[in-house]
């Protein structure tokens, strides 16, 4: 096993978490954070108390506030705040960064003012820089206490996804690869919505069956989409697929399920944001997959309802009784499948 040294930008409950994976492989591992009183909270007490609370953090990972020296020397540069701030962070290091360096995504979200997969703002920002997405069922509350994960890398380069599955792997941290980027990047950030939707089902009272029926209709949705955006449908139905989707509206670790049922509750929005205190992707993935089915013409009746009732004021009650009163449908309508993505 080689030793790599790793820059984690962004020092939330997934950043932290991963700095844990990789520091148990031996890695060097460098975690930055912007904000100056987290990292004196953090070097005296040896705990993320805000993002990932009674988790010990090892004094070998290194902390710093300094991006500049936290990317100096490494091989990877791991991208681990929200989605809407990539482009930012990006932007700041990149008179920094060295072409050999290769650029981690771990955020699972779209970009909302360009519409773009976060591959594509990098490709932007940096182009024919070395560029994986790593993605998958794994919330940070198990994965940092060693429990079982399996996730997915996908980069367009074998020898890249090859490169970071070693880095990342562990006896705890299983780690596939695929070459859909498009298809790894559509599955992690739609399957928020679906699971804020499936939080609202919860927090309305509603039980098993209408959460398993979300989940169904709901990678249907999600794969139609990510057809029509180039995605292979058959990564929709991997870890980065239904695999996330299945853990993110069941446990009770994601925030955008509990936000969900806040507001399904009765909470609105603020509040919702508050009690959460930490990032909901789901709630900007649910602006931009809505404007997206339009654009592409894909029918999304969830996501739209989801859209209704966080961007328009709609019942949530009565968004549930639109679903449930659509025109009649045959289950398996055709998606034809014209990707082929490959190595
Ligand atoms: N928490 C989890 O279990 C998992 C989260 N993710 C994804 O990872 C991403 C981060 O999520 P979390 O760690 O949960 O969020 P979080 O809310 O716990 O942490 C976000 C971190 O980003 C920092 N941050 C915010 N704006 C910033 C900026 N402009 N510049 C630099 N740093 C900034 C915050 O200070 C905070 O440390 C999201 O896209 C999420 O979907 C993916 C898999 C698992
Ligand atoms: O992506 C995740 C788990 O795989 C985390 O989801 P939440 O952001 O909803 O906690």
């Amino acid at each position: 096993m080689n030793c790599y040294s790793i820059a984690v930008l962004g020092a939330g409950s997934w950043g932290t978490a991963l700095s844990l994976v990789l520091n148990s492989n031996n890695h060097s591992v460098n975690l930055w954070m912007r904000n100056k009183q987290q990292y004196t909270n953090i070097s005296a007490t040896g705990e993320n108390t805000k993002y990932l609370p009674q988790i010990k953090i090892p004094s070998t990972i290194n902390l710093f506030t300094d991006y500049i020296k936290a990317i100096e020397n490494t091989d990877i540069i791991l991208l681990t705040v929200p989605t809407q701030k990539v482009r930012e962070v990006i932007q700041s290091i990149k008179p920094f960064i060295k072409p050999h360096q290769i650029i981690v995504n771990a955020a699972k979200g779209i970009e909302q003012k360009s519409q773009l997969r976060i591959s594509q703002v990098i490709q932007e920002e940096l182009p024919n820089q070395p560029y994986a997405v790593l993605s998958g069922p794994s919330h940070a509350e198990e994965a940092a206490r060693n429990m079982p994960t399996t996730v997915v890398v996908a980069s367009e380069k074998k020898s890249t996804a090859e490169l970071v599955q070693e880095v990342f792997m562990t006896a705890q941290f299983r780690v596939y690869t695929n070459p859909d980027v498009a298809g790894v990047e559509l599955g992690g950030a739609l399957k928020n919505v679906i699971a804020f939707g499936a939080g609202i089902a919860d927090g309305l009272g509603f039980g098993d069956n209408a959460r398993a029926a979300l989940m169904t209709r709901g990678i249907r949705e999600i794969a139609r989409l990510g057809n029509a955006m180039g995605a292979n449908i058959s990564t929709f139905a991997g870890l980065s697929g239904i695999g996330d989707l299945i853990v993110t509206c069941t446990s009770m670790h994601s925030r955008n399920r509990r936000a969900g049922i806040l507001i399904g509750k009765g909470k609105n929005m603020e509040q919702t944001l508050q009690e959460i205190g930490m990032v909901v992707e789901g709630i900007t993935t649910t602006n931009v997959a809505y404007e997206l089915a339009i654009k592409y013409g894909i029918d999304m009746p969830i996501t739209e309802e989801i859209y209704k009732v966080l961007y328009e004021g709609r019942n949530p009650r009565d968004a549930v009784a639109n679903l449930m009163t659509r025109s009649r449908k045959h289950e398996m309508e055709e998606i034809v499948d014209t990707t082929n993505i490959d190595w």
